[in-house]
């Protein structure tokens, strides 16, 4: 677990006691068992594990879009005046209808911030995404990534102290997908919110977090909390070293198994 440099403890934004998921209906799905879960205010946390081991469940309930069965859900952050979280989904997150300097100033927008105020900021973060000159252009003319990008933005832009992003880069080519994850810690570094992030891939926790959280096949539990040792601001060539391949296979070891339970239960 994550201490702030004084040996204390750290100011938690999200806590999660004995959380449990029960989804009913045609079939009851017992989605999460007793999760227990700290994240540090300004932490980035990545959510790896198998297909359906209710990775986005738990993170929909951090982002109080669903309700736990049971268990209880502390959230530090509610506090304050804007909303408690941005979300970024794997698809269809910008507004086709609206340019990109709309789309980015949307969050803000809904929050009631004046026009120019909402503006200035969305351009910020449209800089910082590497959009600058884009800010007429409508989605539908730009690539892939470089809508994803708008989503990113945007989610930086609303001033949420946190955001949870369920699979953001799942849906780029490969090359596209370094560069977004470069450019994801690049953004995140400028700005500290406290980040969850759900994604199949092992090697982008690894460059992204501070700490992996490992789930079991479903009833997803937590299976182990690993601590990321690269330091920051973090550069991509970490994946180059002998220590992240030396990670990225223990995970993989221990994930194997729950692959494999998870595709007996499917
Ligand atoms: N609204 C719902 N109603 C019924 N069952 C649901 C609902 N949402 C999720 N589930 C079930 O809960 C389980 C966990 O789903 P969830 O989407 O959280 O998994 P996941 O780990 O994010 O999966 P994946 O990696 O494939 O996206 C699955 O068995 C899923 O079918």
């Amino acid at each position: 677990m994550t201490t702030s440099q004084t040996g204390t403890e750290p100011r938690y934004a999200f806590e999660t006691r004995n959380v449990n998921k029960v989804f009913t209906g045609a079939n009851t799905v017992h989605a999460l068992t007793d999760i227990n879960l700290k994240l540090p205010e300004g932490s980035f946390t990545c959510i790896v594990g198998p297909s359906g081991c209710g990775k986005s469940t738990l993170l929909r309930i951090l982002g109080d879009l669903e309700d736990a069965t049971s268990g209880e859900i502390i959230n530090n952050l509610s506090a304050k005046k804007v909303p408690t979280a941005a979300f970024v989904f794997q698809e269809h997150g910008v507004f086709p209808w609206f340019n990109v300097l709309q789309n980015v100033a949307f969050g803000e927008h809904m929050a009631g911030v004046g026009k120019r105020e909402r503006e200035e900021r969305a351009r910020h973060w449209i800089a910082e995404a590497g959009l600058s000159g884009f800010e007429s252009s409508y989605p539908h003319q730009l690539s892939g990534g470089m809508r994803q990008r708008i989503a990113i933005a945007r989610a930086f832009a609303t001033g949420s102290p946190s955001l949870l992003m369920d699979e953001p880069l799942g849906a780029l080519d490969a090359q596209t997908r370094m560069l977004m994850q470069e450019q994801l810690v690049k953004l995140w570094e400028l700005e500290r919110k406290t980040v969850v992030l759900v994604t199949h891939s092992i090697e982008e926790a690894l460059l992204l977090g501070d700490r992996i959280v490992m789930m079991s096949a479903r009833p997803g539990r937590i299976k182990e909390i690993i601590d990321v040792p690269f330091g920051r601001p973090r550069s991509m060539e970490v994946e180059a070293t002998p220590e992240f391949a030396r990670m990225k296979q223990d995970i993989w070891d221990s994930l194997r198994d729950e692959v494999q339970a998870s595709l007996r239960l499917a």
